[in-house]
């Protein structure tokens, strides 16, 4: 028998975006691999850009503090710039904001659904008054909601705008899941936390989080477990009550 858990139960439910609600976790690893594979052969950066890059270093971070983890990891510093910066511009941000040209592009060109059990398990939840939110580290939280056509179900949104101008820390820090708690009025020692990357369920973690469901979509059970997920699903249809 797995193990399950009734989310009404408990006093609210915060769930990351991308790779949760949304499959638009594959579309930022798309776009991460793209814009790093130009780079790495325009710097001649070795060894080349991969998919594991994407599960250590980008899945769940803040755009730029994924940069700075993947460029650390090859050994290249180069200055952080700041978040107005252009494409064209050889700093942590421009190439960060590189990447969000491909992101977006593919956002607009395709369009997004979200996942239908996620959709089915937000639903129970409205229907039995228990509060949801969402703890996105992604800047572009607010239009994948508004693309997917779901961004009047949650009354909080902590996205990474909102970290940004709050002055919060990436995850894994505590800092987004502690907020989105106080914000949406719910405390986290009788809260769940519904992530897909190790960053996300280890600032669940740090921030005190009740129950932590680790969605594996591709970084694996037993990483998620490691960072302090409790419970392991690979599709929010196994928790629709
Ligand atoms: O560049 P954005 O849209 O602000 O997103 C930052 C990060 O947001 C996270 O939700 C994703 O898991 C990462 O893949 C992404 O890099």
């Amino acid at each position: 028998m797995p193990q399950t858990e009734d989310l009404r139960t408990y006093a609210g439910v915060l769930f990351d975006l991308d790779g949760v609600i949304t499959p638009t976790a594959e579309v930022h690893m798309h776009a991460w691999a793209t814009m790093f594979a130009e780079l790495f052969a325009e710097w001649n950066i070795t060894p080349p850009y991969t998919e594991a890059d994407y599960f250590t270093h980008l899945d769940g971070k803040k755009r730029y503090d994924g940069v700075a983890s993947v460029l650390r990891s090859r050994n290249v510093e180069i200055p952080w710039g700041d978040p107005s910066d252009p494409v064209t511009a050889d700093t942590v941000c421009g190439i960060g904001n590189r990447k969000n040209v491909y992101f977006e592009r593919a956002l607009q060109a395709d369009g997004i659904t979200a996942y239908p059990g996620s959709l089915r398990l937000i639903d129970a939840l409205e229907a039995s008054g228990t509060p949801i939110a969402v703890v996105s580290s992604s800047k572009n939280a607010e239009q994948v909601l508004a693309t997917a056509g779901i961004r009047d179900r949650f009354p909080v949104v902590m996205d990474g705008v909102v970290a940004e101008t709050e002055g919060l820390a990436s995850k894994p820090a505590p800092d987004v899941f502690a907020r989105a708690a106080e914000l949406l009025g719910v405390d986290p020692a009788r809260s769940v936390a519904v992530e897909d990357a190790t960053s996300g369920v280890a600032s669940a973690a740090a921030a005190g989080y009740g129950l932590i469901v680790g969605v594996d979509r591709g970084a694996g059970a037993s990483a998620l477990r490691d960072a302090g997920a409790h419970l392991i699903v690979s599709d929010l249809e196994e928790l629709v009550p």
